[in-house]
């Protein structure tokens, strides 16, 4: 490099001399923190703990910071619909990484406390939604006090927090006890799942660079369905099948204008430079003009998509130059190397 700063895909080069800033779901000890810190250069970026997903979007949008970590699905609940909601609707945002975070979750509380002690618990509610098993068998009518994060639930049990919280545990990561070691432990591990997994995606503004294609990639679509008639929905999804592209993740989410009004999140398995998926996004585009692109980027599990043969991007180009030729504008040139039909 030339002395200037990395800025690690999320933002041009533009002013790269300035430290990345990032904004995420506070405060430090949180699973976003953990997502974030996965992300090549984070630890000496700029770090923001803010105290939710829109807020940390809205600091991209803003332009406050560079980018923000956010949950986009969770193994055991799925969609996390306040991303969801967030990313869908307002000034564009670019999806540019995503990382894969296991969850697993203690039971803390003030130093001294008993598990008999314990009437009401709080934490962020996604971490109470993983628990409830474990709640049911071992603090059954305890109750919940929602809170912003694990982190925040547990951080306001330390002594000289200031205000009694209003409960006396606190579901969170284990991080948390690893910089709060006064920190009381009343159980661990107390997933339902012991395999959960988190999936966190970091976002930017539009002019990001877009990440380059890898082979194994993942694109983010937001596509709006409010044409109320017979089949609008399979319209949507013939453009993928017939571009042998394959959908990793569907959820419809109500657009909060009219009762009936939806919008559909998507994952597919490609990146905008795989023919096949830019194929789809043209389709797409004339099915339903007010479609989304919330980005290209590798998958954080690297598994490449299976592609058939005339599906390949050789396939792609070998038929747009036989039609070219047909109308007279071009020369159909080599049939590709890598697996177009070909001419009979
Ligand atoms: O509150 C946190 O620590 C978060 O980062 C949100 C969250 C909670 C539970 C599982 C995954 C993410």
């Amino acid at each position: 490099m030339d002395g200037r700063r990395e800025t690690h895909g999320v933002r041009d080069g533009r002013d790269a001399d300035r430290p990345l800033r990032y904004a995420y779901l506070g405060p430090a000890g949180t699973f976003t923190e953990a997502a974030l810190l996965g992300v090549e250069g984070a630890r000496e970026a700029e770090r923001r703990p803010v105290s939710s997903v829109p807020v940390a979007l809205a600091a991209v949008r803003a332009g406050e910071v560079d980018a923000a970590m956010v949950p986009i699905e969770n193994s055991v609940e799925g969609g996390v619909t306040a991303t969801l909601d967030a990313v869908a609707t307002g000034s564009e945002l670019r999806i540019v990484r995503e990382a894969l975070v296991p969850i697993s979750f203690v039971l803390v509380a003030a130093p001294g406390t008993a598990l008999a002690d314990v009437r009401t618990v709080s934490t962020h509610s996604h971490a109470w939604a993983q628990v409830r098993g474990w709640m049911d068998e071992h603090l059954p009518g305890a109750d919940y006090v929602p809170a912003s994060s694990t982190a925040a639930a547990a951080l306001s049990l330390l002594p000289g927090a200031g205000a009694e919280p209003g409960f006396e545990a606190a579901v969170c990561s284990p991080v948390v006890v690893e910089q709060h070691p006064e920190l009381e432990v009343l159980a661990e591990d107390i997933g339902d799942n012991r395999a959960a997994v988190t999936r966190f995606v970091l976002v930017a503004r539009p002019d990001a660079p877009l990440p380059p294609r890898t082979g194994a990639d993942r694109t983010t679509l937001v596509i709006p369905l409010w044409e109320d008639r017979a089949g609008a929905l399979m319209e949507i999804l013939e453009q993928f099948a017939t571009r042998g592209v394959n959908l990793s993740r569907i959820e419809s989410r109500p657009t909060g204008n009219f009762l009936g009004e939806y919008f559909f999140s998507v994952d597919v398995d490609g990146h905008l430079h795989d023919a096949r998926v830019a194929d789809a996004l043209m389709g797409l585009r004339r099915v339903c003009p007010s479609t989304r692109f919330l980005g290209s980027y590798p998958r954080a599990d690297h598994k490449v998509a299976t592609v058939a043969r005339h599906h390949s991007d050789g396939a792609f180009r070998e038929a747009a130059a036989w039609v070219a030729a047909l109308q007279g504008h071009g020369d159909p040139g080599p049939a590709a190397a890598d697996g177009g039909p070909g001419p009979a």
